[in-house]
């Protein structure tokens, strides 16, 4: 795609697109620019005319030169939209005008502005968002810089040199000295700052007198080591390179081939069976990037998840690589981007969000388990990162690969449509390794024979089994807490949270916790509806299971790996780590332990309530199921040695849960299909929610039915189909009541369209400002 033709940001330069077909023409001959992003400065947007020999050479994302301030020499900007003389709201005479187009080649900053006004139209945002999103905005707080101080003087000197400042009365300085004097090999800033109580200026003033010199690091330079517990580029000497088999030659040689064609680069899903090896593909597949000069992006979806997989990508590509990680901060963030853009990194792995790095020529992204729900962000902008990775990939004529062992339906489709190519990986890598065998438990079974316990009696047997010949085994549940929930026996009611619609989940230390706003309370002593003393936990979380299991195997090791566990420092980290190091035995957790892991001794996995994401509500909730299950029993066996799985589940007879057992995705997306078509759900039409919120429960009920009136009128022109208004799935959280009201159409561009106008309606409304509309596309 030619970025200079400005055709091409036509549509989504918002005025210029809103489909006001029928009125005058308009002229845009004003434009709002940003100056200089550099900082946080990009929260001012400024006014600026088009002088009329540069009509034809501005587009959206373009690269200016502007008189800005007082100062005389020119100031970088980028034009962000087109406005017309009727949208001025300044004087028109006091408008400055553009005094050039930069020459600047197309720069990271200039493709992540476009994809930013692509996502402004995309998902409806305010351009101040979707710059904030795209763009690494250094953080107000400065990065924190490590400090050691050294003596300068010689040692001979220092008896004269405190005489003197004694003299001066420099007591602070001597105190310095004679500690330097005393640790040769320096002394740390923040030793020096609380424990000889001397502050910065002073420092610096006797550096400038040459009594002392400074060292200054800055943290991020031991990220990785705080982080991941190795280096940056630092090998862990496991440099084991294996030869790729036939499938995986085969994958990488056609997208070789069409990376070096080069015109354009198409939209693959890797879609490979787990232990397939489709690690081993991306580093093939970059390495062929690297050679011609152009960067990478691996997106992943779960912060547990990065330390094996950086672990491989650091073995072969050493120092290479930028690192991003959810936990860190915003300054840490903005010094792995810096290292993009200062081109001393050409491949950055991590959530989402590493798909703004500011690199230059990007030549591939992936996106490692692709189906996973951590690739949609919560906050506004609503976007997936998925689409805005095809979006990216189109600006940098980039190819992208999804990736995963159960693709998601929506991706599926588009193969089969011949919209993405596929690349497929049917075998385990690992030589004679073949698929685990499935065992499927039927708890209703197990109760009637008198088992009460969570654990089967097979699994228990099996568990022991393995136990016995040292290997690992991983236990799944979807739960995290002790309890299930708290209700009470003689009136049945359970204990909910004060501020959400939902029952709140018993913790070890005896508190209940909400799970949607941290809200805890001790248990009471009595059901505070009815008043009675019998009230009890329902339900059993992973706390508890963890409980559960060391008692039935004490011989075991038991590690848990959920929320609770990974919000620690470093928790989740050191909890791969160890278990991988096979110093645990027993490794317990939620869906957190069933992404990607390669845990090689494992070769047990139990499930121990299948069914319980089938009752979650949503269309997809299959799907989860079905996603969750396979990837659960992918981690056993990834070895090569004879390994089994065992799922307990209330309904063996679930296409979901049996599709899952036999590993077969082109079953279940059939049956899943069938499913969404007769019920109308994406990715057979596209739906929008529009979700109200307030904390004032009769402005969410009037102007959500104010809302659905509005869109049922509108609705009618094009054919769209609207349901609601309806309470969200849990009506009340933090607080705030929610309702939600639907339009579905086959149409995407339509409802977006749709959205406009509607935006227009719900502005007029009184409660307007007192009801936050959160609009979601499907
Ligand atoms: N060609 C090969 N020969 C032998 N072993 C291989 C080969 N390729 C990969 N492996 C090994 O197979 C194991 C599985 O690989 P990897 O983790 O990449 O699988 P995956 O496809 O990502 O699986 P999942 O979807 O479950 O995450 C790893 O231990 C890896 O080292
Ligand atoms: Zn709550």
């Amino acid at each position: 795609m030619d970025l200079n033709n400005e055709d091409n940001y036509k549509i989504y330069t918002g005025c210029l697109g809103t489909g006001e077909t029928d009125a005058e023409p308009v002229e845009y001959k004003y434009v709002q620019l940003v100056v200089d992003i550099t900082s946080h400065a990009i929260d001012k947007v400024f006014t600026y005319a088009i002088p009329d020999e540069l009509i034809d050479k501005i587009y959206v994302g373009c690269p200016v030169k502007v008189v800005f301030g007082g100062m005389k020499s020119l100031r970088s900007a980028y034009v962000i939209d087109f406005i017309s003389e009727a949208e001025l709201d300044i004087d028109k005479n006091r408008i400055k005008y553009i005094d050039s187009v930069a020459a600047d080649e197309l720069s990271a900053r200039t493709k992540l502005i476009s994809l930013a006004c692509w996502m402004k139209e995309h998902y409806g945002t305010t351009m101040y968002k979707a710059l904030m999103t795209v763009l690494p905005v250094k953080n107000k707080i400065k990065a924190k810089t490590f400090r050691k101080v050294f003596l300068k003087i010689d040692k001979d000197n220092i008896k004269d040199c405190v005489k003197e400042l004694e003299s001066k009365k420099k007591t602070a300085w001597i105190r310095l000295i004679k500690a330097l004097a005393e640790n040769e090999n320096g002394l740390e800033g923040g030793f020096i700052r609380n424990h000889l109580k001397i502050n910065l200026y002073t420092l610096i003033r006797m550096e400038v007198e040459g009594l002392i010199y400074i060292l200054e690091e800055e943290r991020s330079l031991s990220l990785n080591k705080t982080l991941y517990g190795f280096e940056e580029g630092e090998s862990d000497g496991s440099k084991i390179i294996h030869e790729l088999n036939i499938q995986q030659k085969a994958a990488v040689e056609v997208f070789n081939n069409d990376f070096i064609k080069n015109d354009f680069l198409p939209e693959y899903l890797l879609y490979g069976i787990t232990g397939s090896g489709k690690t081993e593909v991306y580093i093939e597949m970059i390495k062929t990037v690297l050679s011609k000069k152009r960067q990478a992006i691996v997106l992943i979806p779960e912060i547990s998840l990065t330390y094996q997989t950086v672990r491989r990508f650091v073995n072969v590509f050493g120092k290479r690589i930028a690192i991003m990680n959810s936990s860190m901060s915003a300054s840490q963030r903005y010094g792995q981007f810096m290292l993009a853009e200062k081109k001393q990194a050409d491949i950055i792995i991590g959530p989402r969000s590493a798909l703004f790095a500011p690199f230059d020529n990007i030549g591939l992204i992936i996106i490692d388990e692709e189906h996973d729900c951590a690739y949609k962000n919560e906050t506004v902008p609503r976007y997936d990162a998925r689409e805005v990775a095809a979006k990216l990939a189109k600006i940098h004529n980039a190819a992208l690969v999804l990736a995963s062992a159960t693709p998601s339906v929506e991706t599926y489709k588009k193969v089969l449509e011949n919209k993405i190519k596929c690349l497929k990986l049917t075998q385990k890598a690992v030589p004679g390794a073949s698929l685990s065998k499935t065992h499927i438990v039927d708890l209703r079974e197990e109760l009637k024979a008198g088992n009460k316990s969570i654990f089967s009696k097979k699994l228990k047997y099996m568990i022991e089994e393995k136990l016995s010949m040292d290997e690992q085994v991983m236990l799944f549940m979807n739960r995290r807490g002790y309890s299930n929930f708290v209700s009470c026996r003689s009136c049945g009611e359970a204990i909910k949270c004060k501020h959400c619609d939902v029952s709140l989940t018993l913790h070890k230390d005896g508190r209940l916790r909400c799970h949607y706003c941290g809200y805890s309370l001790a248990v009471p002593d009595k059901c505070p509806a009815c008043g009675s003393g019998y009230i009890a936990g329902f339900g059993i979380g992973t706390q508890q299971l963890e409980t559960i299991t060391k008692k039935m195997f004490p011989q075991a090791c038991v590690l848990r790996l959920d929320t609770d566990t990974a919000s620690k420092k470093h928790g989740a980290v050191s909890i791969i780590k160890d278990f991988s190091e096979h110093k645990a035995d027993i490794l317990i957790g939620t869906q957190m332990i069933v992404k990607g892991h390669d845990f090689s001794n494992v070769s047990l996995v139990g499930i121990m309530a299948a069914d319980t994401s089938l009752y979650v509500g949503g269309y997809n909730s299959a799907e989860k199921t079905f996603q969750l299950l396979t990837q659960a029993a992918g981690r056993a066996g990834r070895a090569g040695q004879a390994a089994d799985v065992v799922i307990q589940t209330y309904r063996p007879e679930h296409y979901a849960v049996m599709c899952a057992a036999e590993q077969d995705f082109e079953r279940f997306y059939k049956e899943e299909t069938a499913f969404r078509k007769i019920t109308a759900y994406p990715p057979m039409i596209h739906i929008l929610s529009i979700q109200f919120s307030s904390r004032n429960e009769k402005y969410v009920d009037e102007f959500s039915k104010y809302y659905a009136e509005c869109a049922k009128k509108e609705a009618l022109k094009y054919g769209a189909y609207i349901i609601g208004p309806a309470p969200a799935r849990i009506y009340k959280v933090h607080d705030f009541y929610r309702k939600l009201v639907y339009i579905k159409h086959i149409d995407y561009d339509i409802l977006l369209r749709l959205k406009q106008q509607l935006q227009v309606y719900a502005d007029k409304h009184t409660y307007a400002v007192n009801v936050g509309i959160l609009y979601d596309f499907e």
